[in-house]
């Protein structure tokens, strides 16, 4: 069983329940879409509860008190095109957030990422980072992803995903040992097309319509 500080499995009934729905080969595209916003509510929340927060006054309707309100900026950064499955819902949790995109697809052939777009806000090193991606398989994606973070200055950077792989895992904690994985489930391996098993398919296809 992989074992790592750095690797966050958000065992949670309600993370459970969602994955449920995700992986059965029955849900279709408007209901896989609704589990995916609402397991990305779980895993945000998760990913978040170390974030910095700072003391505040505010005025109840009857009282002054102390209040605690996150105290960094934080950017959220959906990997396209299945990342934005889980924008929606990180954005319910953190509406103040920046967002930057990368688009990268896997070639079929070689399974390896092929980059498409990148739009990131200047001076990455002031937030807290947080990745989207569903799906972390061989990792590849996800690496060239935080390497291409880093080159940008981000420093202090989670990945949110809703199922890894023990391959893809390996490889993104070797490559980025500094780096956080927040996920739903760890399946144990890959088929000869570089997909998770059991996983759950294709998750951009299933998002969007485009099996
Ligand atoms: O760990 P890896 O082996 O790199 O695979 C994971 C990547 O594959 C999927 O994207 P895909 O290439 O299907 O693009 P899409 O989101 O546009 O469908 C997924 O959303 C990840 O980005
Ligand atoms: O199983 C997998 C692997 C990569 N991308 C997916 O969407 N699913
Ligand atoms: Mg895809």
């Amino acid at each position: 069983m992989l074992k790592s500080e750095r690797l966050h499995v958000v065992d949670h009934p309600l993370s459970r329940q969602k994955l449920a729905v995700l992986r059965d080969e029955n849900t279709r595209q408007r209901e896989f879409r609704q589990a995916m916003r609402e397991l990305a509510l779980v895993l945000v929340s998760e990913a978040a509860r170390r974030m910095p927060t700072e003391a505040v006054r505010v005025n109840t309707p009857l009282a002054p008190t102390e209040v605690h309100r996150i105290s960094e900026p934080v950017c959220l950064v959906p990997v396209l095109r299945a990342g934005l499955g889980m924008l929606d819902g990180a954005l319910a949790l953190l509406p103040e957030a920046t967002v930057g995109f990368i688009g990268l697809f896997r070639d079929e052939e070689t399974a390896l990422p092929v980059e498409y777009y990148a739009n990131l806000p200047r001076e990455l090193e002031r937030y807290r980072v947080m990745v989207l991606d569903p799906m972390l398989a061989t990792g590849g994606s996800l690496s060239a992803t935080l390497a291409k973070l880093k080159d940008h200055g981000a420093r202090r950077i989670s990945c949110v995903s809703a199922v890894a792989a023990v391959p893809g895992v390996e490889r993104v904690l070797r490559d980025h040992p500094d780096v956080d994985l927040y996920v739903g489930v760890v399946d144990p391996e890959l088929d000869d097309r570089a997909f998770i098993v059991p996983g759950l398919g294709d998750a951009g296809d299933r998002l969007y319509g485009t099996l």
